[in-house]
């Protein structure tokens, strides 16, 4: 049978078992496995043996790995999920493919502005609305029904496939890179392909393959005042309080132009070169709808170039939080104890987080000094991922790209990824192979945002161009 017909075999199967599909993302939406919150540990713990019976019913050799133990800020210890470990064909004539994706997913809470049940799959208009429905449950559950359809149509799999699920990719991917160089020589050994698919296109209409990721170095701030919560009429103008050097410190890490303002942390970015700076004109981008999926009246920059080389080539600064203090509702006249602030650096060739921990450090120490504060102040980077580049011209993603034009009909656009994904460094250097990112969601999915959605027809279209990029990638 030749390629077009199996083709349509495949994607006739596929849109005849949509329903089925939706249900099993249901199924996997409906398991909260929250990574940053420690008492739904074992909702993570029940994803993984979620995703290990499907992954067995598959007929997929499935082991769990041990990755150890986190230690959280208050010091108490907590198991990590294991990383699952697969094996799918082991034809020494066929190509071997790792693919990885993560089945942990950012906190939800219908309070924070949620239309509907983040934990319940909804189905409105084609969009299928939960919290991990496009990260990354539904790009992880695209592979695994592509398996399947291949299997019900009788068709010889192209490739081997060995998968690496993590349940801690929100945290910083604790664990996995130790387990990834003690895998070199055994499960990673002899691969010839990584792909990923953990991330958006650009647009809503458009695919595109990604050959880039910022990297991130999360800090916290932690500031101590007194031994317990006080009262501000009896205490307030007269001590130091936590939050107010918090805050101090927070208020100069970054300018109302989105620029860093940490002594030397812009040193090691690479400079702009004018092969580069052409790259970006010819993306296609709608800045309007980039406001609009954002639901900003005006972004920092306003050009499409500018707009994309903050997102992909410089670094960017966030204040995510502050632990410990009053949030509740009503007025409570409380100087908190103890206070934690987070943020993260997004980082960009060439920075190196070792740089970046370093100068951090001092920059707290030197705004600190200068408050005269006898508070107890530290920072810590609790994780770091490194940024990351392929080569977009590599034979996977010409595959890829064969792949997106069977489907779409349409050549993809090669972009860069704002977002992070910090173990995709680690797979190019443990492998010595070429690393693709396949995105399948698009642009307006809102992950880690309140209403996160994965479009059906990402899904399915989705799915197809797996199915297709499985045989082009067992023919490059
Ligand atoms: C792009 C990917 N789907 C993603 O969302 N990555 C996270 C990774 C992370 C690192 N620390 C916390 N989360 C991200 O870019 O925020
Ligand atoms: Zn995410
Ligand atoms: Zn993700």
């Amino acid at each position: 049978m030749s390629s077009e017909d199996f083709n349509k075999r495949l994607f006739k199967y596929l849109d005849d078992h949509q329903k089925d599909y939706i249900q099993r993302l249901s199924d996997a939406v409906a398991i909260p496995s929250v990574s940053a919150w420690p008492d739904h540990r074992p909702e993570v713990f029940r994803m993984v043996q979620w995703t290990k019976s499907f992954m067995e019913s598959l007929g997929i050799a499935v082991e769990l790995a041990d990755v150890g133990e986190q230690k959280l800020a208050d010091g108490t210890k907590l198991k990590l999920p294991d990383v699952i470990l697969g094996t799918y064909g082991n034809d020494k004539l066929k190509k071997t493919v790792v693919i990885y994706g993560h089945l942990d997913v950012q906190p939800a809470q219908v309070s924070d502005g949620w239309d509907t049940e983040p934990f319940v799959l909804t189905e409105k208009n084609g969009k299928l609305y939960g919290r991990g429905s496009t990260d990354d449950k539904g790009p992880v559950i695209s592979w695994l029904n592509v398996i399947e359809a291949y299997q019900k149509l009788n068709e010889p799999f192209p490739v081997n496939v060995k998968f690496v699920l993590e349940s801690m990719e929100e945290y910083g991917s604790e664990g996995l890179e130790d387990l990834l160089k003690s895998l070199k020589n055994t499960f990673l050994s002899g691969v010839d392909y990584v792909v990923i698919s953990d991330s958006y296109w650009l647009g809503k209409e458009k695919p595109c393959l990604q050959y880039g990721l910022r990297g991130i170095c999360y800090f916290f701030i932690d500031v101590e005042s007194s031994t317990k919560d006080l009262h501000s009429g009896c205490f307030g103008g007269t001590i130091h309080e936590a939050m107010t050097d918090l805050i101090a410190v927070m208020s100069t890490l970054v300018d109302d132009q989105g620029r860093i303002l940490i002594d030397g942390i812009y040193d090691e970015v690479a400079q702009l070169l004018p092969e580069e700076a052409e790259i970006y004109k010819r993306i296609t981008f709608d800045v309007k709808a980039y406001s609009a999926e954002a639901g900003v009246d005006k972004t920092i920059q306003q050009d499409k170039e500018q707009i994309l080389m903050h997102r992909w080539r410089y670094p960017s600064l966030t204040l995510h939080g502050i632990q410990g203090a009053f949030d509740g509702v009503g007025c409570k006249t409380v100087i908190p104890r103890h206070v934690i602030g987070k943020f993260s650096i997004r980082i960009v060739p060439n920075m190196k987080i070792a740089t970046i921990e370093k100068l951090v450090e001092k920059h707290v120490k030197n705004v600190m000094e200068k408050r005269n504060s006898p508070n107890k102040v530290s920072v810590k980077l609790e994780h770091g991922g490194d940024y990351w580049l392929a080569d977009p011209n590599h034979p996977q993603y010409v595959a890829a790209r064969r792949a997106t034009v069977v489907v779409h009909g349409i050549e993809p656009d090669l972009t860069r990824e704002g977002g992070s994904i910090p173990i995709t460094l680690t797979f190019q250097e443990q492998t010595g192979k070429n690393v693709l990112l396949l995105p399948i969601g698009a642009s307006d999915d809102g992950a880690h945002s309140q209403n996160e959605k994965f479009d059906v027809s990402n899904y399915m279209n989705g799915m197809k161009v797996m199915g297709v990029y499985f045989q082009e990638v067992a023919r490059v």
